[in-house]
């Protein structure tokens, strides 16, 4: 049996664990009234026993996300084991009592990471040796140390001071640590991700769980801007031209007013019922040749400044529509009250994140009630290639599709070099990223651009298709279709739990 290796203990209150240096948490328990996790080491070692050692709470906090990672999974093997136990009892099994040792679980994962030549063996008492001796959870095996800035670190070690984890993790541990108290480490989780949402810019986002303990994970992180991706290529700013016609002193000083003369309007639609037979004609003409629009007349996108409450919020034309939105940009000769600005400025509105009680993991909503046509937020994320979003798609479960949003917009009207983008929102984002599906929604997806030379990077903005009440959930209709027939579920689609009269039920089909 290897030494006992213990952590120095003198600056038990200040040392801490740096998250790249672990591979991942493997059990808790309570000891001595504190929360503590067993820690396995990151090693470069793909034959060694990893090493291993029981870590407060408090030690971890720069490694919360690993904790998370390892919650999760404890509570996902605790629902299985529970389900295992009333199958087995419909079954009448006579291994019932084993069941721990074969669920799919962190444990049993870990175990078969770990390579080790005794990995495969019963992770529950060796045969030889009595489970008291060999079996302590007290036992370290990694060689720890403090460094200068009171980091816990790990030394080399060589294998034969290994313990195997298949020795350690006995089944008493295990159904120990699905009873032990997190709750210290919920509060951190809690606090952290708190702080992460403070540092958003803007309105406030908050964070609301009357449900359980949980929290969003601590892996995401908040980006005001897309995130391109290897292989993404965005058109250089200086494309971006903008009007030049028009001006801050135009009429009623709003900027752009007319829109015929505004550049930034060339690819929108026409307003036709605007056009006489003459301008019809000449405007079809243009159409068959796919030639430029400037001339015809437009709509602006949304109220002005002086119609009261409705201001800023997106007129008829558009919001009943799925015309594209062009909005004016900073080379534009309009000035910065230009009415035709708006998605650029981002989120106006403070939004909660809360869990949702019907199963659909975490919602958001607004906390003041919103007009139809009002701004919410863009959605935003890495934004990858078609091949790339394809790997990730085919490397995760089945839900990794509700994050991935094609930027496929101009797909069929514009002669595209390759394939349209795709924004992954799963990683990086904004609060948007909690919006849930609904067949019966009270927002809706709108493509908004800056840079009418660009067909491949455009924003996606949600705005409210109705009036919102405050606290109401927000909501959005992913497939977002003409006509609302429900297809056959294909493989792997997610039953819809949205509860509308005019439910699909089928997130994806
Ligand atoms: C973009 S996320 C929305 C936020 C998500 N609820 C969360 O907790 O991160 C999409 C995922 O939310 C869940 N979801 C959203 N709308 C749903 C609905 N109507 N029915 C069931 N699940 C839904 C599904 O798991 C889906 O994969």
């Amino acid at each position: 049996m290897p030494a006992k290796v213990v952590v120095p203990s003198s600056s038990r209150h200040t040392r801490r664990i740096a998250v790249d240096k672990i591979h991942s948490v493997i059990c808790n328990r309570v000891k001595d009234g504190d929360e503590q996790y067993l820690v396995r080491w990151n090693t470069e070692s793909k034959t060694a026993a990893p090493p291993l050692s029981w870590h407060l709470i408090n030690e971890l906090r720069h490694c919360l996300e690993v904790v998370q990672d390892y919650l999760e999974e404890r509570e996902t093997s605790k629902k299985s084991v529970a389900q295992t136990r009333i199958e087995s009892r419909k079954r009448k099994s006579p291994d019932s009592g084993y069941e721990i040792e074969h669920r799919s679980s962190p444990f049993h994962r870990l175990q078969q990471g770990s390579q080790t030549p005794s990995a495969s063996r019963s992770s529950s008492v060796s045969s030889t040796t009595p489970a008291t001796a060999v079996l302590s959870p007290d036992v370290y095996n990694g060689v720890l140390d403090i460094d200068q800035h009171g980091f816990v670190v790990c030394r080399p070690v060589s294998p034969d001071a290994l313990i195997s984890l298949s020795d350690v993790l006995t089944a008493d541990l295990k159904q120990r640590a699905y009873q032990a108290r997190v709750k210290d480490a919920e509060i951190l989780m809690r606090n952290a991700y708190v702080q992460k949402l403070n540092k958003v810019p803007g309105p406030a986002v908050t964070l609301v769980n009357t449900v359980d303990n949980s929290t969003p994970s601590l892996r995401f992180r908040y980006i005001n801007k897309y995130v391109l991706t290897a292989g993404v290529y965005q058109l250089e700013p200086a494309t971006a031209t903008g009007c030049q016609n028009c001006s801050p002193r135009m009429g009623r000083d709003i900027g752009c007013e007319y829109t015929k003369l505004c550049e930034c309007l060339e690819y929108a639609a026409v307003d036709e019922a605007r056009l006489d037979d003459e301008k019809r004609r000449k405007y079809e003409q243009a159409l068959s040749k796919n030639s430029s629009m400037m001339g015809f007349p437009k709509k602006f996108p949304y109220f002005t400044n002086t119609t009261g409450a409705k201001a800023g919020c997106l007129v008829p034309f558009y919001l009943n529509s799925r015309n594209a939105i062009y909005e004016c940009n900073e080379s534009c000769a309009c000035g910065p009250q230009c009415r035709n600005k708006n998605v650029q400025f981002g989120r106006k509105v403070e939004v909660e994140i809360f869990k949702t009680t019907s199963g659909r993991g975490w919602g958001l909503r607004c906390k003041q009630a919103l007009h139809q046509g009002q701004f919410i937020d863009t959605y935003r994320g890495e934004i990858i290639t078609d091949e790339e979003a394809e790997r990730r798609e085919e490397s995760s479960s089945k839900a990794k599709g509700s994050y991935l949003y094609s930027l496929d917009k101009f797909a069929e009207t514009e002669e595209l070099d390759h394939e349209p983008y795709v924004v992954d929102g799963e990683f990086m984002g904004g609060p948007s990223k909690f919006i849930n599906h609904s067949c019966d929604p009270n927002c809706r997806q709108y493509t908004v651009s800056y840079n009418k030379h660009d067909p491949y990077v455009y924003e996606i903005a949600l705005f409210a298709c109705r009036d919102i009440a405050a606290y109401e959930e927000l909501t959005f209709d992913y497939l977002d279709k003409e006509g609302d027939e429900s297809e056959d579920p294909g493989e792997g689609a997610i039953p819809c739990l949205c509860g509308a009269l005019n439910c699909r039920k089928w997130l994806w089909t």
